[in-house]
């Protein structure tokens, strides 16, 4: 049996005793927490180094979560410059360079803590759209810090458009410069993170103009702010857009540039040059721009917005086992709300769906590391189907971890309302990353064009065969399957089953998507009018193709666990679960065309009721395997020894609406009372 060998606590007195009610939880155990937590790792040895990297942040009191939830929008921002700064002497201290693993597993340990996260973003843009001499000058400025960098492309009146973005950078061959301009107020750039009050240099995506024409976004550094006393340079207007739902960590800002001049080498030139005379060279594709947002996005998904559903669970399900309400039977105990089926099933798909978005994110960087080298080498070959997936599967993860994690909180009762639970916050992250690198709904729309290209070049050209399409549109070309086999509960937890049926919906999705706009464009529309009036039906079928993705992804995941059976067979009931849920929560996609019956989504739901008892029992070690440390939940309601109530009430006193008196008695109650008083 496993002991937990890595539990980093928050240092107070209760952590000592763990709870009996959670305790129980750990007594069997059917497979080993370990394995699975290494499984999540990527390997035993990533495991070790990540534990190494959070027993060093979390034993260094600079780095305390404590007072976060007592804090204004100004004391965050401070204190996340500060733990910034000094990740960073840290860093240098132990020589951890800016792409080492140490340093990411630091990021992700303080995840939600730390300012100038835009300055990576800012660094991943360079590494993709910037030449071999660019990179090498401002990764050096910015891995030392003597320039703090954003990330500057929405605008005031424009963000998902691109092409409707206003500002623009005119080149002036006189000067070799471009001069950089906002011409109206929408221009003004609005959200970009650290340019409110700490960048001094930020990536703008422009117009750019030149030979005479507008050739289309490019991305310029401009120096905002002076080195010397961080005043706004001449041209420059520059603030911060004010107060939010949340990530008060960031100092997103606005920017206004009037005229401002840059010299020519500032325009990143891998995929397109500006030469002195003027001349507009054209390097890549149209699509090339896209490419930074794609690792941005890609690398998100497992640095920041999984793990938010994540702990989200963690928390709601260790709290489940502590929590007891009413009891099952009336000569009972009462019961951990945990044992409640409702409650399982609130919080039990949501686990599994954690899971199955862990290891689809996996995937998805390992397509995106394989082809990484060949689109900087001017390969776009993958570059379509990368941008399609990356985008699709953003929008399906955050939309579900903001549905999940909001089940969560409400599945805490009325502690999941406090933000001392941790959870508030997770659900205004979560909320936060639906919009950010691209609005979902868009972002679907992106992959469902995707889609419906394939399949509409795969039915113009005959005898066109699966080797032909992308591999993640393979399925478009496969036998079709028209009924269901499964009659029995246990029929449908078989992978294969669950994955052609996924397959079998978004085939006829795309094709029904295909089908509306070829009606629509025969009967006069032309493409764009025809697409927009069709759009409903290409969410439904990009989101089909997505629940498609992230189930083959879980199932690939199982086949790789052959010599582990224990976490084998534990993982593959969430998959079962995952998919069960995702098919009877969209029941109608498949009762349409009479894939299911309706007596065949009874029995699916029968094996579906049963997967939740089994996956109950192993529903704490489960949470376990995450490894998350007591620091980085920071949750009255969470922390691994369930010492929930001691830690509310403790947490509770230390809120400045107790340790700052109540001016409002002095000013009103005081005299309303006293004035009554007399008359007692
Ligand atoms: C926390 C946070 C951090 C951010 N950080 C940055 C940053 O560092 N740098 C930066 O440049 N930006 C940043 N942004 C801005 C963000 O990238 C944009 O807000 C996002 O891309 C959405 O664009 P938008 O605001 O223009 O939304 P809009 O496009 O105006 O969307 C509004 C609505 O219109 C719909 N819609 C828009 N276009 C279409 C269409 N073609 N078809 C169908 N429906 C459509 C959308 O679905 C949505 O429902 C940040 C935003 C947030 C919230």
């Amino acid at each position: 049996m496993d002991s937990p060998v890595h539990r980093v606590s928050l240092g107070d007195t209760w952590s000592r005793r763990v709870h009996p009610d959670i305790a129980s939880e750990r007594f069997i155990q059917s497979f080993s927490v370990e394995q699975l937590t290494n499984i999540l790792d990527g390997g035993a040895q990533n495991t070790a180094l990540r534990r190494k990297v959070e027993s060093i942040i979390h034993s260094d009191p600079e780095f305390s979560v404590k007072d976060n939830y007592f804090m204004t929008q100004n004391e965050r921002y401070v204190a996340a410059v500060q733990k910034k700064f000094h990740l960073q002497i840290i860093a240098k201290r132990l020589g951890w360079s800016e792409n080492s693993p140490e340093l990411y597993y630091a990021y992700r340990a303080l995840s939600g803590e730390l300012a100038l996260g835009l300055h990576t973003v800012f660094l991943k843009s360079l590494q993709s759209l910037g030449s071999e001499e660019q990179i090498a000058k401002w990764t050096l400025l910015c891995n030392e810090f003597r320039i703090i960098a954003s990330y500057a492309q929405t605008e005031l009146g424009h963000g998902t458009n691109l092409r409707g973005l206003e500002t623009e950078a005119t080149y002036d061959a006189a000067t070799q410069e471009f001069v950089v301009h906002s011409p109206t107020l929408t221009a003004t750039k609005w959200w970009p993170g650290d340019l409110g009050r700490s960048a001094t240099h930020t990536l703008v995506q422009a117009q750019l103009i030149c030979s005479g024409a507008r050739q289309g976004m490019h991305a310029f550094i401009v120096p905002i702010r002076s080195l010397r006393d961080h005043t706004p340079l001449p041209g420059v207007t520059v603030g911060d857009i004010g107060p939010k739902m949340d990530y008060d960590h960031t100092d997103h800002g606005f920017l206004r540039l009037d005229h401002v001049r840059i010299p020519r080498e500032n325009m990143l030139s891998r995929f397109a040059q500006v030469l002195p005379d003027g001349t507009y060279v054209k390097l890549g594709t149209q699509q090339t721009n896209y490419f930074s947002m794609v690792v941005v996005r890609v690398e998100l998904l497992l640095g920041e917005i999984i793990p938010l559903l994540q702990k989200a669970c963690v928390i709601a399900i260790r709290y489940s086992t502590i929590r007891r309400q009413s009891s099952i039977q009336p000569s009972d105990p009462e019961a951990k709300i945990l044992d409640y089926q409702t409650q399982q099933q609130k919080l039990l798909p949501q686990l599994a769906t954690a899971y199955a978005f862990h290891f689809l994110a996996s995937n998805l960087l390992e397509f995106l590391h394989s082809s990484y080298d060949a689109i900087r080498n001017k390969d776009f070959s993958h570059l379509p189907e990368l941008h399609a997936l990356s985008a699709g599967i953003k929008a399906m993860t955050s939309d579900l971890c903001l549905q999940g994690s909001e089940l969560c909180r409400r599945a805490c009762g009325g502690h999941g309302y406090s933000k001392l639970s941790g959870l508030p916050s997770l659900v205004t992250r979560v909320t936060a990353s639906c919009t950010y690198e691209g609005d979902n709904t868009v972002l679907y729309l992106q992959t469902a064009r995707f889609l419906v290209k394939n399949f509409l070049q795969a039915h113009a050209i005959p005898g066109s065969t699966q080797k032909s399409l992308p591999p993640s549109v393979a399925y478009l070309t496969a036998p079709y399957l028209a009924r269901c086999p499964a009659q029995k509960a246990a029929d449908f937890l078989h992978p294969k089953l669950y994955t052609t049926a996924w397959a079998h919906v978004a085939a006829r999705l795309i094709k029904e998507s295909a089908h509306h706009l070829e009606t629509l464009m025969q009967s006069g529309a032309d493409w764009d009018k025809a697409w927009n009036q069709t759009t409903v039906i290409h969410l439904q079928t990009a989101k089909a193709h997505c629940y498609y993705i992230s189930v083959k992804s879980f199932t690939e995941t199982l086949e790789k666990l052959e010599n582990k059976p224990a976490v084998q067979q534990v993982l593959k009931r969430l998959c079962d679960l995952y998919a069960l849920h995702s098919i009877l929560t969209n029941a109608a996609d498949f009762l349409h065309d009479g894939f299911l019956s309706g007596a065949q989504v009874d029995a699916m739901r029968t094996g579906y009721l049963e997967l939740l008892g089994l996956i109950r029992k192993d529903a704490i070690l489960l949470t376990d395997a995450f490894d998350f440390t007591d620091p980085s939940l920071n949750s009255a309601l969470g922390c691994y020894d369930g010492n929930v109530y001691e830690r509310l009430f403790h947490w509770a006193q230390k809120s400045p609406t107790n340790t700052q008196g109540n001016p409002a008695y002095e000013k009103y109650l005081r005299p309303l009372l006293q004035s009554w008083k007399s008359k007692l």
